[in-house]
């Protein structure tokens, strides 16, 4: 069934080719547009048809009238951390009054993570993917890591596995408790035997490098896990650059990963090496905002011609938010990326931070994946911040 949707006051493409539409911010934005979309047998995913001026549409089996709303790709938030039990809302409260940030409340979260039976966070985590979704994210990447014990990584991914496909491998979080005295056998675990038991369930390995943090791992401890999950089939990402100066960016360049996450302390030779890789530099302002730290620089890693996606790092600990309106909010109002450069960041950037190709836009072909918003156009995300006016369009 073809379903035709009307009343499109601004279609946010990020489509570089449709004919028509401004180009001049890489929006590929069309007004007064229409869309047709349809799913060509049953159970198949819905796609995108028909993308063009409402007075060029063609017939459809169904019509939907929005009534003067824009429309832009589902926001896709390419980093959380979903697969968890218990609460860090104390840690927060003494963050807001100086106590630094260093990593070593995950072991709180992992105590209650692997206390808590399959049921509860099965509950736990479609509450907040249920949550993104009503903000306009329409694809969610989960990671494990607070589990770091063989059984527990592996259930944290299969769970994760019923509700994304883009799941990933973080045995490489932090060294856990039992293993504080013997550091080199964690890595080995984690590079080895949960490695071979995790990889089925995962499409992406993770490490958490950052010299900084005692808990977290070295670059050339980074570097054993990475080149492992490699060799495993998996595609790589980093954490790294969050707390200080680290390996993590030139490591992440280095190996060809699809991305590297927060990149708050950039030197020039990081930025340089971003600017020469293919990783995509992917921002986490929720991060600075509750940790009260200083904001990741966006104008620079633009202007430098690194490409730049945005997430929410949803997770108990440095962010427990799950909005990506409001991190294209901040990325704006801190940041000195442009509403433009926000929305390209949410949605088709970090499609390609994913490897994916079918979301992020919205063009013939791609996933019908899709947000409105409650506002004539795309600038009201930063402009409203703060109001719930992002949903996904169901359709
Ligand atoms: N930095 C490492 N991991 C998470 C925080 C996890 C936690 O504190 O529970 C992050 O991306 O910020
Ligand atoms: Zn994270």
């Amino acid at each position: 069934m073809a379903i035709l949707v009307t009343g499109i006051s601004e279609l946010i493409t990020c489509d570089p080719t449709l004919e028509g539409a401004d180009h001049s911010e890489g929006l590929g934005l069309l007004r007064d547009a229409a869309i047709v979309v349809g799913a060509q047998y049953e159970d198949a995913p819905t796609t995108v048809h028909w993308v063009g001026p409402a007075n060029r549409a063609p017939e459809a089996d169904w019509a939907i009238d929005l009534g003067g709303k824009a429309v832009l790709p589902g926001f896709v938030d390419s980093h959380s951390h979903l697969v968890f039990a218990g609460d860090r809302s104390a840690e927060f409260a003494a963050r807001m009054t100086g106590t630094p940030y260093d990593g070593g409340g995950i072991a709180t979260t992992m105590e209650a993570t692997r206390t808590a039976d399959d049921s509860t966070l099965r509950t736990l985590i479609g509450a907040r993917v249920e949550e993104m979704r009503r903000q306009g994210t329409t694809t969610v990447e989960i990671k494990s890591g607070y589990g770091l014990t063989v059984e527990d990584e592996v259930r944290a991914l299969r769970l994760a596995g019923e509700v994304t496909e883009e799941t990933t491998y973080l045995g490489g979080h932090v060294v856990p408790p039992e293993h504080r005295g013997d550091r080199s056998a964690y890595v080995d675990l984690v590079a080895g035997d949960m490695l071979t038991a995790a990889a089925p369930h995962a499409k992406w390995i993770d490490v958490f490098c950052e010299p900084a943090s005692p808990h977290a791992f070295t670059g050339e401890e980074a570097r054993h896990i990475l080149t492992a999950g490699r060799a495993a089939g998996l595609g790589l990402r980093v954490h790294g650059n969050q707390l200080d100066h680290g390996p993590g960016v030139q490591l992440a360049v280095e190996l060809g990963a699809a991305s590297v996450d927060h990149c708050t302390f950039l030197s020039d030779e990081d930025l340089a090496a971003l600017a020469d890789g293919d990783t995509v530099a992917t921002l986490l302002p929720g991060v600075e905002f509750s940790t009260r730290s200083p904001y990741p620089d966006g104008r620079r890693l633009i202007d430098a011609g690194v490409q730049v996606a945005l997430a929410t790092d949803c997770n108990p600990g440095t962010c427990y938010s799950s909005s990506m309106p409001l991190m294209m909010a901040l990325a704006v109002r801190e940041m000195g990326m442009t509403p433009a450069e926000a929305v390209r960041a949410a949605t088709v950037v970090a499609a390609t931070s994913l490897a994916r190709e079918d979301i992020g836009v919205v063009r013939h072909g791609a996933l019908a994946e899709l947000a409105v918003l409650d506002a004539p156009s795309y600038l009201h995300i930063p402009y409203r911040v703060g109001v719930p006016i992002a949903h996904t369009l169901q359709v």
